[in-house]
C-alpha cells in the first residue's frame, strides 16, 4: 500500500515536532540589534522570532502631547461656546514638538503642534480648523509669541481629552509590549525602537544540511563533461529553505555512501535536519537509500506525482565526538520538480510556522480553461498560470520540467481519485506568484 500525501506531510510533521521544543530553549537564544531593520537581513532582528517577551520600558507616549496642530485649551474655558456666541481667547505661548513642557494659564489658547507636549493647565485640544481665524497668527520672529492682543475664537467647546495622546496610551510602562514567539517586522520593531529596546533575544533558526546527491551534478557556471548537469536542486531548495526561515549548510555528495555518511556525521550536533535530494528510487545506484536505510531511515512510496518515492527518519549517526545521535533525515527524490514540490508539501508549512511565518500558501478554488487528466491513484500537483480570464491553464506533468515551474504562479491539486476533468470544472489551486 502507498502512504497518501497527508499520512506522509504528518509523518513529517512528528518527525520536526522535538526540533520545536528545542528551538525554544532559552540557551539557544540569540541576542540581536533592533537597529530599525536597516542592516542587511540576517545581522539584525528583522525577521527574526522573539524568545523572550518584551515588556515595555516606558510609557508611550511618554507625555500628554497633541494629536493636531491646534488650540491646546481647558474645555471648561468653552463651556458656553456656540455658533450663534463664539468665545474668544487670547492667544498664550506656543509648543512645537520638542519643546519641554510648557504653562497654559486659564482663560487663554496655547498654539501647540501635532507631538508638542499639552502645556500644564490645559485638557484638550482645537485643531486649528475648528478655530477662528482657521490659521495661526504671526508668532513673531521665534514662531513662539503673537502680539500682545492676539486672540482666536472658537465656536464650541471641545470635549476634556479632545486630541489629546495620553500618557501610556499606546503602551504603559510594565505592560508587555511584545509576547515571546511573535516574528519581528516592520511594526514590532518600530515599537521596540519607540520603547527604546535596542537588543532582543530571538530564537535560533532552525538548521539544515541541504545535501544533493548524484555524480552526474556539477556547480552552475561549471564546465560540462558528457553526460554531467547543472546542480540545480542546491540553489533552489536552499533559496526554499532560507525563505522559510532555516539557516542552511550545504553539502554535494557523490554517489557513494560512505562521503555521504561522512558528510552527514560531521554536521550531527550542528544541524537540527538533514535534506537530501537524489537516490531514493528504484535504480542500481541509489546513494542516500543505501547509505541512510540502514542508519535507520525509511524508504518508502507517496501515491503523489511528483514526489513519490521518499525517505523519512532518524539516521543513528557518530558525532565527531563519538557520540551517538539520531539526525532527521528527509529524502527528497532528485527530480527538481519533484523535490521543490515535496518541499512545498512537506517541509515549508512546517518551517515556516517554526519561524512564524504564514505556514500555508494562498489558496483559491479556479475554474480549468480546458479538460486536464491525471493518474486516478494518485494526488497530482501540476503547474499552472491563470489566463486572462482567471481560468487555470495546467502545465505538463513531468517532473523535470522546471522551467516551466519557474514562469507557473499556481501550484494546482488533483486529488486521488480525479482522473479526468472537463475545462470549467474547479480545482484548488495554491498561488506561488508572491
Ligand atoms: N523503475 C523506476 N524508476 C523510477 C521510479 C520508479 O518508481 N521506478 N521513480 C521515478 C520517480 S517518480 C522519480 S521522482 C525519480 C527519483 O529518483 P531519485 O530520487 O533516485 O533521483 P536521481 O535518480 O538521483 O535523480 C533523478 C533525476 O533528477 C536529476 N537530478 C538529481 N539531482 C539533481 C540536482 N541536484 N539538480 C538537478 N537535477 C538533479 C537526475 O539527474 C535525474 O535526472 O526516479 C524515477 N525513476
Ligand atoms: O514522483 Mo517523481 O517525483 O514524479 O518525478
Amino acid at each position: 500500500m502507498m502512504r497518501t500525501f497527508a499520512e506522509h506531510q504528518h509523518a513529517v510533521r512528528e518527525l520536526l515536532a522535538p526540533i520545536r521544543g528545542a528551538l525554544d530553549e532559552p540557551a539557544g537564544f540569540e541576542h540581536v540589534a533592533v537597529l530599525d531593520g536597516r542592516t542587511d537581513p540576517g545581522t539584525s532582528a528583522l525577521g527574526r522570532v522573539l524568545g523572550l517577551p518584551v515588556d515595555s520600558p516606558m510609557d508611550l507616549p511618554s507625555f500628554a502631547n497633541s494629536q493636531m496642530d491646534g488650540y491646546a485649551v481647558r474645555s471648561a474655558d468653552l463651556a458656553g461656546a456656540h455658533p450663534g456666541a463664539p468665545v474668544s481667547l487670547p492667544v498664550g505661548p506656543t509648543s512645537a514638538a520638542g519643546d519641554p513642557l510648557g504653562r497654559h494659564a486659564p482663560g487663554t489658547a496655547s498654539p501647540v503642534m501635532t507631538g508638542a507636549p499639552i502645556p500644564l493647565g490645559a485638557d484638550s485640544v482645537v485643531p486649528i480648523e475648528a478655530a477662528d481665524p482657521p490659521r495661526f497668527p504671526d508668532l513673531g520672529a521665534d514662531r513662539r509669541d503673537a502680539a500682545a492682543g492676539t486672540s482666536v475664537a472658537f465656536d464650541r467647546p471641545p470635549r476634556p481629552g479632545a486630541f489629546v495622546r495620553g500618557i501610556g496610551t499606546d503602551v504603559a510602562r510594565g505592560e508587555r509590549l511584545l509576547p515571546a514567539g511573535i516574528r519581528l517586522g516592520p511594526a514590532q520593531l518600530g515599537a521596540l525602537a519607540a520603547a527604546g529596546v535596542t537588543t532582543v533575544a530571538v530564537r535560533r533558526p532552525v538548521s539544515v544540511l541541504l545535501v544533493s546527491t548524484g555524480h552526474e551534478l556539477r556547480a552552475p557556471g561549471e564546465r560540462l563533461e558528457s553526460g554531467q548537469i547543472h546542480d540545480a536542486n542546491t540553489t533552489m531548495l536552499a533559496a526554499a529553505l532560507r525563505e522559510s526561515g532555516a539557516r542552511v549548510r550545504e553539502a554535494v555528495a557523490p554517489d557513494d555512501t560512505s562521503t555521504l555518511v561522512s558528510a552527514i556525521a560531521a554536521s550531527a550536533g550542528l544541524v537540527d535536519l538533514v535534506v537530501t535530494t537524489g537516490g531514493v528510487s528504484e535504480g542500481a545506484f541509489e546513494v542516500v537509500r543505501e547509505a541512510l536505510a540502514p542508519l535507520g531511515v525509511g524508504f518508502t512510496k507517496v501515491a503523489l506525482q511528483p514526489g513519490g518515492p521518499q525517505g523519512i527518519g532518524l539516521a543513528r549517526v557518530a558525532r565527531p565526538d563519538g557520540d551517538d545521535v539520531a539526525l532527521p533525515v528527509v529524502a527528497f527524490p532528485g527530480n527538481p520538480v519533484s523535490a521543490l514540490v515535496s518541499f512545498e508539501l512537506f517541509l515549508r508549512p512546517v518551517l515556516r510556522a517554526f519561524a512564524g511565518l504564514t505556514p500555508d500558501r494562498p489558496r483559491a478554488r479556479l475554474r480549468l480553461a480546458h479538460d486536464v487528466s491525471s493518474p486516478l491513484d494518485k494526488h497530482q500537483v501540476r503547474r499552472g498560470v491563470l489566463d486572462g480570464d482567471g481560468d487555470v491553464e495546467v502545465g505538463a506533468p513531468s517532473s523535470h520540467l522546471l522551467h516551466a515551474y519557474a514562469n507557473a504562479t499556481v501550484l494546482v491539486h488533483l486529488p486521488v481519485g480525479v482522473g479526468e476533468l472537463p475545462a470549467g470544472a474547479h480545482v484548488d489551486v495554491w498561488r506561488i506568484d508572491d
